[in-house]
This record gives structure tokens, C-alpha cells and sequence, in this order.
């Protein structure tokens, strides 16, 4: 099978890494007067002309060297507002570049990728081994350094045995392994700083300078700090530690605020010294493969996009479930609940993603612009028709499951949803009327994460009469299964085969482990590799984040002024009964119970 990609996506795996950082390579785009067209090397090249280079860079001052097509090197300016607190003064494409010195020689860039807060769990659980795997498969820059920063007094050789004993080889992929991881950690390093201290990232950036050796210098700073120290982090990455001469981004974790109203001054204060470009607000769901294939699965298919509306879609379902508790997280967890730990954002994003429009390109912007028009469009979530939960102890074959009040960390009468489901509405033409139902929860039986479409059922009910089928029991149902066990599939209708006229439901399958033979990339990978890049397409902008919260936050208002008291589900269980029952309300039938 050929396969086929636009020259903005990657054709597989890092292909798109198979030239960008370590060769020279100009072209031209445009096809037009050479003078106008500029050529830059990024890992999936971003072609722009100096027209859009400089709307992009506007608010920012740029005088910056380029190669045309003839390899002759122009000057672009484009008129210039200072930047604040020292940041980046150059558009984030132009810094990938490597720009070709009248000589011939190159001058390369370099990415420096601070991780704050190494010493966490999110670091050691995900993003170090993410940077391992892009390393290993070749996607990251041939210069590149990884620096962990935090409190906690380690050396290098620390960083790195900790780091180390949570790398894993890819199973598709052992050859080498060894030897990749250490060349890897000799890339890895460490700066021990407080995150309000000046003086210590002025140290950072330091450290950073000699590792830099004079190139053109990119800097990543990935936030996996607690979010009440986020801004006193930024404001001394920006002002001490900055690029003098490339981009500066900064990868900034959930959550973002806990209402509009601290969401709204985290965003504010956040941009008291980055710009809204510089900001990546990280999702990971929109990180994982199978969310990713909404889009394609989509737009790509004729088949799909006419029956994408209220006309024939009877209802969605997105659904979350873990089937452990808050285990060692309790104490973030209390402060924010199920709703505000998946539904505001995962799962909404999914929605957004699912129910925009047809976006004009692939472009970021594009895209974003279509999903803040879903969410602006959505009604205010009524507190009937959402159902919260909290789960309790269990015993089970001899096994002590622990209730959420148990956890030391949280308060014994803490009423805390750790499941939540909802009835939502998009009021536009597209969706008016047609139920989307989230439910989400911890401490369930199964751990599972998936998008079901039901259609409507077939008028007419033509094999009620004949075979005693009813149809509008058996409606098709597309299911994403976003993990475990990547997949699609759709649920039709079909005759046992024989003399006789009996219907049955079976599945068209598309398991991705017996299609692909390919491991698929963590979503850290995938995201981490775009703000590389400086791919937004899969980070939240800021009026997104506005309209998500404005969604949710009255909502959230209601529940804890109220106290509402969640209905307490077992340990290891399907969840509260509630759900079932709100569901049934909006016509509905969870489709991961039947
Ligand atoms: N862990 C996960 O699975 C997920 C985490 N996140 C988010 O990612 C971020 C990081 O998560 P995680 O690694 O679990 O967080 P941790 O609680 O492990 O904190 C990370 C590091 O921050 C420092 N730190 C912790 N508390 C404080 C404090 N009160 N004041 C100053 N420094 C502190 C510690 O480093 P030191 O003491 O050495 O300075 C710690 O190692 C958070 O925003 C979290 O909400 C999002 C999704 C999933
Ligand atoms: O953001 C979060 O996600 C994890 C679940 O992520 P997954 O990729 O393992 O499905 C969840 O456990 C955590 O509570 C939440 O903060």
C-alpha cells in the first residue's frame, strides 16, 4: 500500500527528521520571485514567504539573515515592538534555520531542552524516556543538550542513574539500545536551582552557553513543576535564561488554573514575560496516536464526513476509565477532581476535535480556530444532567481495595468527585440536539479510553418483519478505541451465513497491533517533538483554554457550593448507577456496557 502525507505531517515515524538538523538544504517555495521566498531548515520544513514570516513576527524584532533560492543571503526587517524581559526576538521557524555564511560554511543550530522539575515523577515517567525515544529513532537535532533543573541536590552522574532505570528500548527495536541510551544520558545533565532564583538560572543559562558552543541557540523549557510555582519559574527562565538568538519556548503542564478566573491570571501573568507563541500548553491526549487519526479517519474518508452530523449521528460517547485510584497523587487530586483532571481537558478536546468543522488547512491556527468555534458553541452544562462519584473500599477475593478517603493525603470527609459523567450540547447546526456523554473515572474495572459513535437506526426496521431482528436495537456504532489496544472499528449488521435469514452484529476491525508492526510513540514523544519543531497544531491556545473553562466553570461553582454529595461506587466496579440513568434520560446506552 503507498502510503502519502502532506509535506506539513511526518511520512512515518521521524521521517521527517531524515534530513532537517544535520543537512543543508534550500529550495524554493512559492515558485515565484526568488527574492520573496525563503528556505528554512525545521524538522518538517515550514515554508513561508517573507510577507507571512513577517505577520508572524510581528510584535517581535526581526533582522535576521535567510537563504533565497540562488543562495545568496538577504537581510529581512520587519518593524519591531521591543520584547519584554529579554525574550527571543526572532520568530521560531527562522531559528530551525541554518543559514549558509558567505563562505559556505553553516552555522547549525542547537536545541537545549531544560526539563524543571527533573527530579519529579512526571519527568522520570515520561519526558525523559519520550527525549530517550525521539534520540533512538533520530529526531532530535545532532546538537541538542538535555539539562534537568530542580531543587533537589544531584550531580550528573545522579541525573543520569536516575534517568537511566526508566529508559526503555522500544520492543520492535532492541539493536544498539544499549549503546544509544549511553550516548544518550552523556547528553543529559544537571543544575540544581531554586525556581524563584535569578541567580541560579543565570548559572543555568551558563552552563547552557558552553554546551551551545556558539550556535545559533534554541531553548525548550518543559514546566513539570506543581502549577503554583509555574510563573516564578517562567519569569527567571525568561529573564536569565533565554535565547540570545534562537527561539524560546516553554512547555507548560496541566493544570492551567482550576476556574476561569485562575486560569485567566495564570495566562495573564504567564504572558507578562512569553509571548502567546512561546507557550505551549500541553494536553498529552492530543498527543496519542489514535486522537491524532480522528482528523484522517474523518476527513480522509468519503465515507465518514456526510454521515458526520445530527442527521445520523444519534449520540457520542467519551469515555475515560482507570482501573486504579488516585494512588500516591491524592494530594493534587483533591484540589481538582475528575472533572477538572479529564473531562476539561482531555476529553474535551476530543469532543472539539471530533465536532469542528472542516478546518481551511492542516495549519495550526486552522485547526484551533475550528475547535474554539465548537466550544463557544457548546450550551452551559446543567447540573442535572451530570452524575459524580467517589469511590469506596472494597473487598475483593481476599484483596483490600482502598477507598479514596483512605488515601493519607486526602480529608476524610472530602467530597471530591473521582467519577464524573455528563450529558453535553453543541448548539449549532451540525450537532443541535444530539447528546455528547462523557464519563470519566478512577478506581474502575477496567482501564480504557474511547470515542463511540452510535448512529441512528435503519427506518423501515425491513428485517423486523421477516427475521425478527430489530434494528433499532442493533445500530451501527463506530468505535476509536484510543487505548489499550489501538483501534478502530465499526459494528454493522450482517446474515449468518446459511439457508436461513438471521441477522447478527459483527465488527469491521482495525486493531493497529496486527496492522502495524511499528511500537506506537508515546504521546509525550509526538508533542515533545512538535514544540521542537514549533508545531502548535496539538497545544492548547489560549482562548481555548478560555472557552473550555468558561464551559466547565459554572458547573464546578454549582457542585462544590452546593456540596454535592457523589454517589459512592466500589472499588474496581462499573461506577455509580447514576450514569446509567442519565444516559437512559438523553436515550442513551453506554456503549462500553453493553
Ligand atoms: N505525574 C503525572 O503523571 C502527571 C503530572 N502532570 C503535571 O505535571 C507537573 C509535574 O508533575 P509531577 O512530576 O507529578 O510533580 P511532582 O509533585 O513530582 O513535582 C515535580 C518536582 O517539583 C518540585 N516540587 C514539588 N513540590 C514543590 C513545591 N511545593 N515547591 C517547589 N517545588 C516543588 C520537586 O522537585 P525538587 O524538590 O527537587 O525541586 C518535584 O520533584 C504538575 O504540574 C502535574 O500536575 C500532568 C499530568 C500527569
Ligand atoms: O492527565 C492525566 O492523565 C492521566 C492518564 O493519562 P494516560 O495517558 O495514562 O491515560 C491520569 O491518570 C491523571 O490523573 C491525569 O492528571
Amino acid at each position: 500500500m503507498p502510503s502519502f502525507s502532506s509535506s506539513l505531517s511526518r511520512l512515518s515515524y521521524c521521517s521527517r527528521t531524515s534530513s532537517p538538523f544535520s543537512s543543508n538544504h534550500s529550495s524554493l517555495v512559492n515558485g515565484g520571485d526568488p527574492r520573496r521566498s525563503l528556505s528554512f531548515l525545521s524538522a518538517s520544513p515550514q515554508w513561508l514567504n517573507l510577507d507571512e514570516l513577517c505577520v508572524r513576527s510581528q510584535r517581535k524584532s526581526v533582522q535576521s539573515s535567510v537563504v533565497v533560492q540562488d543562495g545568496a543571503e538577504a537581510t529581512i526587517s520587519c518593524s519591531a515592538e521591543k520584547l519584554k524581559g529579554g525574550l527571543l526576538s526572532i520568530p521560531s521557524q527562522e531559528a530551525d534555520k541554518v543559514t549558509t555564511e558567505s563562505d559556505g560554511s553553516e552555522h547549525q543550530s542547537t536545541v537545549s531542552i531544560t526539563v524543571v522539575g527533573a527530579s519529579g515523577d512526571l519527568a522520570k515517567k515520561k519526558i525523559f524516556p519520550a527525549l530517550f525515544a525521539l534520540y533512538y529513532e533520530g529526531c532530535l537535532p545532532e546538537h541538542f543538550t538535555i539539562y534537568g533543573y530542580a531543587r533537589s541536590k544531584m550531580t550528573d552522574g545522579e541525573l543520569r542513574d536516575m534517568v537511566s532505570k526508566t529508559l526503555t528500548c522500544r520492543i520492535d527495536k532492541r539493536e544498539n539500545c544499549g549503546e544509544k541510551m549511553e550516548e544518550f544520558l552523556k547528553r543529559c545533565f544537571y543544575h540544581t536551582g531554586q525556581y524563584d532564583s535569578q541567580e541560579h538560572f543565570v548559572a543555568l543559562d551558563k552552563k547552557l552557553k558552553e554546551h551551545e558552543g556558539g550556535r545559533l541557540s534554541n531553548r525548550l523549557f518543559y514546566l513539570s513543576i506543581p502549577p503554583n510555582i509555574f510563573v516564578d519559574a517562567v519569569k527567571c527562565a525568561s529573564s536569565s535564561a533565554s535565547s540570545v538568538n534562537g527561539w524560546t519556548r516553554v512547555i507548560v503542564e496541566k493544570p492551567f488554573g482550576r476556574d476561569s478566573k485562575t486560569s485567566a491570571a495564570l495566562t495573564k501573568s504567564l504572558k507578562q514575560y512569553l509571548e502567546e507563541d512561546q507557550i505551549f500548553r500541553i494536553d498529552h491526549y492530543l498527543g496519542k496516536e489514535l486522537v491524532e487519526n480522528l482528523s484522517v479517519l474523518r476527513f480522509s474518508n468519503l465515507i465518514f464526513e456526510p454521515l458526520w452530523s445530527r442527521q445520523y449521528i444519534q449520540n457520542v460517547q467519551l469515555i475515560f476509565s482507570e482501573d486504579f485510584g488516585t494512588e500516591g497523587r491524592g494530594g493534587y487530586f483533591d484540589h481538582y477532581g475528575i472533572i477538572r483532571d479529564i473531562m476539561q481537558n482531555h476529553l474535551l478536546q476530543i469532543l472539539a476535535l471530533f465536532a469542528m468543522e472542516t478546518p481551511v488547512s492542516l495549519d495550526a491556527e486552522d485547526i484551533r480556530n475550528e475547535k474554539v468555534k465548537v466550544l463557544r458553541s457548546m450550551r452551559p452544562i446543567q447540573l442535572e444532567d451530570v452524575v459524580i462519584g467517589q469511590y469506596k473500599s472494597t473487598n475483593k477475593g481476599g484483596v483490600t481495595y482502598p477507598g479514596y478517603t483512605d488515601d493519607k493525603t486526602v480529608p476524610k470527609d472530602s467530597l471530591t468527585p473521582t467519577f464524573a459523567a455528563a450529558a453535553l450540547f453543541i448548539d449549532n447546526a451540525r450537532w443541535d440536539g444530539v447528546p455528547f456523554l462523557m464519563k470519566a473515572g478512577k478506581a474502575l474495572h477496567t482501564r480504557s479510553a474511547e470515542i463511540r459513535v452510535q448512529f441512528r437506526h435503519v427506518p423501515g426496521n425491513l428485517y423486523n418483519r421477516s427475521s425478527g431482528t430489530n434494528l433499532d436495537r442493533t445500530t451501527n456504532e463506530l468505535v476509536i478505541r484510543v487505548q489499550p489496544d489501538e483501534g478502530i472499528y465499526l459494528k454493522i449488521n450482517n446474515k449468518v451465513p446459511g439457508l436461513g435469514m438471521r441477522l447478527d452484529q459483527s465488527n469491521l476491525n482495525l486493531l493497529y497491533s496486527a496492522r502495524y508492526s511499528k511500537e506506537i510513540p508515546d504521546a509525550y514523544e509526538r508533542l515533545l517533538l512538535d514544540a521542537i519543531e514549533g508545531e502548535r497544531r496539538l497545544f492548547i491556545r489560549s482562548d481555548e483554554l478560555d472557552a473550555a473553562w468558561a464551559l466547565f466553570t459554572p458547573l464546578l461553582k454549582e457542585i462544590e457550593e452546593k456540596k454535592t454529595i457523589p454517589e459512592s461506587y466500589p472499588y474496581g466496579s462499573r461506577g455509580p448507577v447514576g450514569a446509567h440513568y442519565l444516559a437512559a434520560r438523553h436515550k442513551v446506552q453506554w456503549g462500553d456496557l453493553s
